[in-house]
């Protein structure tokens, strides 16, 4: 596994930079290329740089992109709160070319089903694969090293056989959850975090120069053949002092 971290001056230079990354490996699959989102921030980050990043066509080639979210609030998709109708509201329908194909959580399921029934959406998705692979994982990390909905010292971070997992004791709210598991975003051809703001500065400190006993999730993803990029702005990378690939414009 390679790692990469860069950093760029502000979240107005970094967008770009990941609207051009999203491009490049869509070009560069080479047929359906398969695109993990992560909700939070990324949602504005993504909608405001995106759709003008990709060439008018389309993303790269003729065949819709395959688009499934890495964690799902189990919220409907009209909550505020809810990853997919984010997606749907400010994104989806703006990226150019042919419409994308989008695994979303089917509303109403108790956790567990929603779990089975996504997993079951990914395995039809992804035929032939053990264990999907993603062209593209953009993952978060929350203040507290959490990823997806993966939070420190939680039992999921043991989970080798599922590739879909419930929650339904997230510390962050709201409670219920699903999440994709270590094991797929271990598989992945790329993934890359993207963290903002000074509140990340300390957490990304221990995920990326520490070497604990019982790592953070977030520190747990190293793709097992994939490239693990970070991207950064200044002020979360402010106590770094490993090497770092330091931007000022794209
Ligand atoms: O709850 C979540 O948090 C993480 C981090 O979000 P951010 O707003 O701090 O960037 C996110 O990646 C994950 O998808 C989400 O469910």
């Amino acid at each position: 596994m390679s790692r990469r971290v860069s950093v760029f001056p502000s979240p107005q230079e970094l967008g770009p930079a990941l609207a051009q990354l999203v491009a490049q490996r869509a070009a560069g699959s080479g047929g359906r290329f398969s695109l993990g989102l992560s909700g939070g921030s990324l949602v504005a980050l993504l909608a405001r740089d995106l759709p003008s990043a990709l060439p008018g066509g389309g993303g790269g080639g003729d065949e819709p992109w395959l688009v499934a979210f890495c964690d799902e609030r189990l919220v409907p998709p009209e909550h505020p709160e809810s990853t997919s109708g984010a997606y749907e509201a400010q994104l989806l329908p703006r990226l150019p070319g042919p419409k994308p194909r989008v695994l979303s959580v089917t509303p109403g399921l108790s956790p567990h089903d929603a779990a089975a029934d996504y997993a079951a959406k990914l395995r039809e998705a992804f035929r032939g694969a053990s264990v999907p692979v993603f062209d593209l994982l953009i993952l978060g990390v929350g203040p507290d090293g959490h990823t997806c909905s993966l939070f420190p010292d939680h039992p999921l971070l043991k989970e080798e056989e599922k590739i879909v997992a419930a929650i339904t004791d997230s510390p962050k709210p709201p409670p219920e959850r699903i999440t994709l598991t270590l094991p797929v975003l271990n598989a992945a051809r790329t993934v890359v975090f993207v963290a903002t703001g000074g509140g990340k500065a300390a957490v990304l400190k221990r995920i990326l120069e520490g070497s604990e006993q019982n790592p953070l999730p977030a520190a747990r993803v190293q793709p097992h053949t994939g490239q693990l990029l970070w991207f950064l702005d200044e002020a979360a990378a402010a106590e770094l002092s490993i090497p770092l690939e330091k931007h000022s414009v794209l």
